[in-house]
């Protein structure tokens, strides 16, 4: 049984990987060839945390249903094709991820990002790390900020909420470890800045992924 460990719970996009340049280049692409206007990538850092959906929604303003539903489908079809074109872990990631395995922690991630999506990063770029838990978004339950996911989590873990990080770079995360009761650990190397994770509630922010270590050392 896992009970007794640590548990740790990470977002995907913009806290493990910066994946903003291929979904920006993937969206423009697929909008362009509807001549549709194209964004500024660095306006993706604020499309991006709700899931395809609100990404849709936030590159397509004004737009009708049935031209996002088009985009959405496109989009998956070029981003399934092109998910590892520029997309990398951030630096000190995968030190952390090492460092971890030897204090044996339960290790897992949850993304708004598609299912299928989120298990193709998992399986490539952390093939090597014992991910127990990889959750992208699905239909069958409710996105980030609702709680459920990340409690189910810790359930399978049989680990007691209060004691488990989340960790994450948006407001979405910072709100979905809050709406489950679990610590919330707040990244600035992501899509977003400081104000918007402590308005949100991150009990710490940090600006490289290896402080994570002390903070599960100093509890
Ligand atoms: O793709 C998204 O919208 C969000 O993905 P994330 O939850 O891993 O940040």
């Amino acid at each position: 049984m896992a009970a007794g460990k640590k548990t740790i719970i990470f977002d995907l996009d913009g806290t493990l990987i910066d994946s903003l340049e291929d979904i920006a280049v993937c969206m423009n692409q697929v909008l362009k060839e509807l001549n549709l206007p194209i964004h500024k990538i660095e306006d993706y850092r604020y499309f991006v945390g709700g899931g395809i959906s609100v990404l849709v929604d936030n590159a397509l303003k004004g737009y009708s249903n049935e031209i996002k539903e088009e985009i959405t489908k496109k989009f998956k079809v070029l981003y399934d094709q092109q998910l590892h074109s520029k997309t990398k872990p951030y630096d000190g990631v995968y030190e952390l991820l090492d460092e971890l395995e030897k204090l044996d922690i339960n290790l897992a991630i949850l993304s708004n990002k598609p299912h299928e999506f989120t298990l193709q990063y998992a399986n490539s770029l952390f093939d090597k790390y014992n991910f127990k838990e990889v959750h992208g978004q699905k239909q069958t339950i409710p996105k980030k900020p609702d709680p459920i996911a990340a409690i189910n989590i810790a359930k399978s873990f049989d680990a007691n909420c209060e004691e488990v990080y989340f960790v994450g770079d948006t407001m979405v995360d910072m709100q979905t470890a809050k709406n489950a009761g679990m610590i919330a650990i707040g990244v600035l190397w992501g899509f977003r800045d400081e104000k918007e994770l402590s308005e949100h509630g991150a009990d710490f922010l940090i600006t490289h992924p290896l402080e994570i270590l002390k903070i599960i050392n100093d509890k």
